[in-house]
């Protein structure tokens, strides 16, 4: 089997924990979240995003998801306020998706799947660098909104979704530049928030989740369009990056709150 860690039998979230014990962890992502065992935290502020449109770099295929990069060498983009104490700089966006409309999330809701969902990166520079704010508890912040498809698609998504013809297979990257992605933060603020990982290896237990209660629309074809990109490289045989989520984890006692009723 492949040494390096992936979505395929030999490869995928079963056999993470060979190399990444972590992944066996008791404060793992994604949950399931069923809102009867929700508790609704009066206490949690609204977060708030400040996200500067020029610190949007690059996007890229890197074989397992599609990412959009960010300057984070000073506090130019910025999420602060909600469950959060202090700034965290946003260092990069991807998305996870599956092989057709139905399923394709991480987080489940109320036993609903989306078609995908969209992680923001956040990290705390009070660690000094990412790779230091992943060893600590409060080191990462994601902000997880959800994709539904629907009739009113949202054109934010599109800017996105005309590049990816420009990497279609992995290791390809194009410059992605002036692009504010609180753009595609859905009407409503309300989240759910919980602490757990990274959804993928090496897992580490760093994350503060908040998570979108109002998911955004996608059209259909967006959807295939996502699912044009390639997991393998250029001149590779085609090997179709889909279905790049891993499935919810044992919650383990935690308690996922809400900042609505
Ligand atoms: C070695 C350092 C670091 C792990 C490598 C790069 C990285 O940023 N990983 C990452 C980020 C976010 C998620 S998720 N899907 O939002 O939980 C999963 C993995
Ligand atoms: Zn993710």
């Amino acid at each position: 089997a492949q040494s390096v860690w992936g979505y395929d039998s030999d490869n995928g979230p079963e056999r993470w924990h060979e190399n990444y014990p972590l992944a066996k962890g008791d404060k793992q992502s994604p949950i399931e979240i069923n809102s009867k065992d929700v508790q609704h935290d009066s206490s949690l502020a609204p977060w708030h995003a400040s996200y500067d449109p020029g610190a949007a770099k690059t996007i890229l295929n890197n074989g397992r998801t599609c990412r959009v990069v960010f300057d984070d060498t000073f506090d130019r983009s910025v999420l602060r306020g909600g469950p959060l104490t202090g700034t965290y700089r946003l260092r990069q966006l991807h998305l996870h998706w599956g092989s057709s409309d139905d399923h394709g999330s991480e987080h489940v809701i109320d036993g609903v799947k989306y078609a995908a969902e969209l992680h923001m990166v956040h990290w705390n520079p009070k660690h000094g660098n990412f790779a230091g704010a992943l060893k600590q508890p409060d080191g990462v912040a994601v902000v997880g909104i959800f994709l539904k498809v629907g009739k009113t698609p949202k054109p934010e998504m599109k800017r996105i979704l005309e590049e990816i013809d420009n990497i279609k297979t992995k290791g390809k990257e194009a410059p992605f530049q002036h692009f504010d992605p609180s753009i595609l933060f859905p009407k409503s603020r309300d989240y759910w928030t919980y602490h757990g990982s990274f959804t993928t290896p090496p897992c580490e237990e760093c994350i503060t989740w908040i998570l979108l209660r109002e998911p955004i629309e996608v059209s259909s074809d967006q959807m295939a369009k996502l699912r044009s990109l390639s997991k393998n490289g250029e001149n590779e045989p085609v090997n179709p990056l889909v279905d790049n989520w891993r499935p919810p984890q044992p919650v383990k006692g935690r308690v996922v709150k809400a900042s609505f009723k």
